[in-house]
């Protein structure tokens, strides 16, 4: 007899029985507890007669969801399967994970996030709130699982969409089924968190269906000292937790990961999974231009998180294989809102100052292009459709094979579509998309945009730091994951213009970069306990399947 593993609950006669069992997502099996299992377990007369497999259970929820016709609907489905059956939604996402990560993941998780009041049916993680200080610790013990695996949000500027308060709240859940899903995190063992401190979002305020607290931001001291009670209490409650910050908009982001990245187990997913990511294509880009990293010139559309956390791994990067800092960071340049981002420029905030050369300032992207002529483009500014025809035909009278990374998320955010990439550069350019892209057909050629997502980053990241137990997430371990990603990408995918390794591979490529990240740990000090022989093994060991 065999129940879905569960990492917290004691022994089997501890276990839940009858209808509690079946309203346990995490040990209901549904009509595939056996004959025994319905006598022993108390589920007689509950079931209908027929035991089905799991594979035909899963087959079940494929077709089902195959005949809806929305992905909003096809996202309401698999929450729902989630709060059903949680092994079963697993196989499922893991099985398929090239249909359904769109679904759970970027692009559907944006819509999901803007209508969240109105396909709100059972809460997931906890919301926390300013009316909740002092007590912090004592919601957090009202938590049922012991976790290891934070993924924390404030919702202020969720993907390219902005602030959406608590409605945000489906990224920490969808990033953490991601973790269970891709790098086979044990699902006990992830924690999604709303911070829910207000919203500045009119619209959602004067929603009746808003799910968060109905009042503006909180600001100032009283956010860093909610932020701070969290943090503390966070890992007083579970020691080691790794807490990842999410969607943070940038004035916290930076302020919060320089805060905490040396005394907690912490990093930013979207500063430096997003880096890692970015870094890892550029590297595949190289395999087929056949350039050196310290030739490029990477010109940023975008001057936030994403951008200038790229630039700082790219720079270390370039500084490894013999860049002096000095010409690493003048081969990195941003341009915002106002223009390039120049040293005369008044006002600029402080993460922007690294990547301020001097030079005379430049208003537009197009004219940046032509007078800097970078051998890469990359969009992370959430601005839809910013590289237009005359971007991309600019970039091709440049370079003969542009690299044009096009990262801002969901899909309507995209900077160009995968095939207006191919089109406008005669198909030359070598492409990533934050968001994913079907294969384009141009001159007898296809062509296979992979997605440069950290989502091929921070499951591996996150199961490297919990194999190990590392006490904190440091940049080297985001360049080693950066450079294991690149390794997994074979000549096959760059011959067909794919810079990342194909999606159904991510289980495989999760345990290479947890196993990377995890030796990092160990060299520096950083894990808990000893070193195991076998790095991969010990990393693959802790991986969750999700079986019955
Ligand atoms: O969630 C994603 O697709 C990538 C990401 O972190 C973001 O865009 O904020
Ligand atoms: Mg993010």
């Amino acid at each position: 007899m065999s129940v879905p593993v569960s990492v917290s609950a004691g022994s089997p006669s501890d276990l839940p029985r009858g209808m509690a069992l079946l309203r346990d997502p995490l040990l209901n099996k549904g009509t595939a507890f056996t004959e025994e299992e319905r006598d022993a377990l108390g589920l007689r007369g509950f079931l209908p007669a027929h035991v089905f497999s799991m594979q035909a259970q899963a087959d079940r929820v494929m077709a089902n969801l195959r005949g809806l016709t929305s992905d909003l609907a096809k996202y309401v489905a698999l929450n729902e399967l989630h709060d059903r059956n949680e092994a079963l939604f697993f196989r499922v996402v893991s099985d398929n994970i090239d249909e359904i990560q769109p679904l759970i993941y970027t692009p559907t998780v944006g819509l999901a996030c803007q209508r969240f009041g109105y396909i709100f049916q059972r809460p997931r993680g906890l919301f926390i709130g300013p009316n909740d200080r002092g007590h912090i610790a004592e919601l957090l013990n009202n938590w049922p699982y012991p976790a290891k695996l934070i993924v924390v949000t404030d919702g202020e500027r969720i993907l390219g969409l902005g602030d959406l308060g608590a409605n945000g709240m489906g990224i920490p859940v969808g990033k953490l089924s991601l973790y269970s899903a891709c790098a086979g995190v044990h699902p006990e063992l992830c924690l999604p968190v709303m911070l829910d401190v207000g919203t500045n979002n009119e619209a959602l305020l004067n929603d009746p269906y808003y799910i968060g607290l109905r009042q503006r931001r909180l600001g100032g001291a009283a956010y860093d000292e909610l932020v701070d009670e969290f943090m503390t209490a966070a890992r007083e409650v579970f020691p080691g937790v790794l807490i990842q910050f999410e969607d943070f908009a940038n004035h916290s982001a930076f302020r919060l990961l320089q805060k905490y990245r040396d005394k907690a187990c912490v990093f930013n997913d979207d500063i430096q999974g997003t880096a890692a990511v970015a870094l890892a294509g550029l590297l595949s880009a190289l395999r087929a231009t056949g350039g050196n990293l310290n030739d490029q010139r990477l010109l940023f559309l975008g001057a936030g998180e994403a951008a200038t956390g790229i630039a700082d791994l790219v720079v270390s990067a370039m500084m490894a294989q013999g860049a002096s800092e000095a010409e690493a960071l003048r081969r990195n340049w941003l341009v915002d809102s106002r223009g390039l981002v120049v040293k005369n420029r008044p006002g600029l905030s402080e993460h922007k100052l690294r990547y301020a050369h001097e030079q005379a300032p430049i208003g537009d992207f197009l004219t940046a292009i032509r007078t800097l002529k970078p051998t890469a483009i990359i969009g992370v500014a959430a601005v839809g459709g910013a590289f237009t025809p005359e971007v991309l035909q600019a970039m091709t009278e440049i370079n003969d094979r542009p690299i044009v990374f096009a990262l801002s998320n969901p899909t309507s955010k995209s900077e160009c579509s995968a095939e207006e990439a191919y089109r406008h550069t005669e198909g030359r350019a070598l492409f990533a998309c934050g968001s994913p892209y079907d294969p384009v057909q141009l001159n007898g050629k296809t062509l296979v945009p992979r997605q440069g997502n950290n989502s091929y980053i921070f499951p591996g990241v996150g199961l490297g730091a919990i194999a190990s137990g590392a006490r904190l997430v440091t940049d080297e371990m985001f360049m080693a994951a950066a450079y294991t990603l690149a390794h997994l990408v074979d000549e096959a995918d760059i011959l067909q213009g794919s810079l990342y390794p194909a999606l159904p591979r991510i289980r495989e490529v999760s345990a290479h970069i947890g196993a990377a990240v995890a030796e990092v740990a160990y060299r520096r000090g950083l894990a808990t306990g000893h070193v195991p022989n076998d790095l991969i093994g010990h990393v693959q060991s802790q991986m969750y399947d999700p079986h019955y």
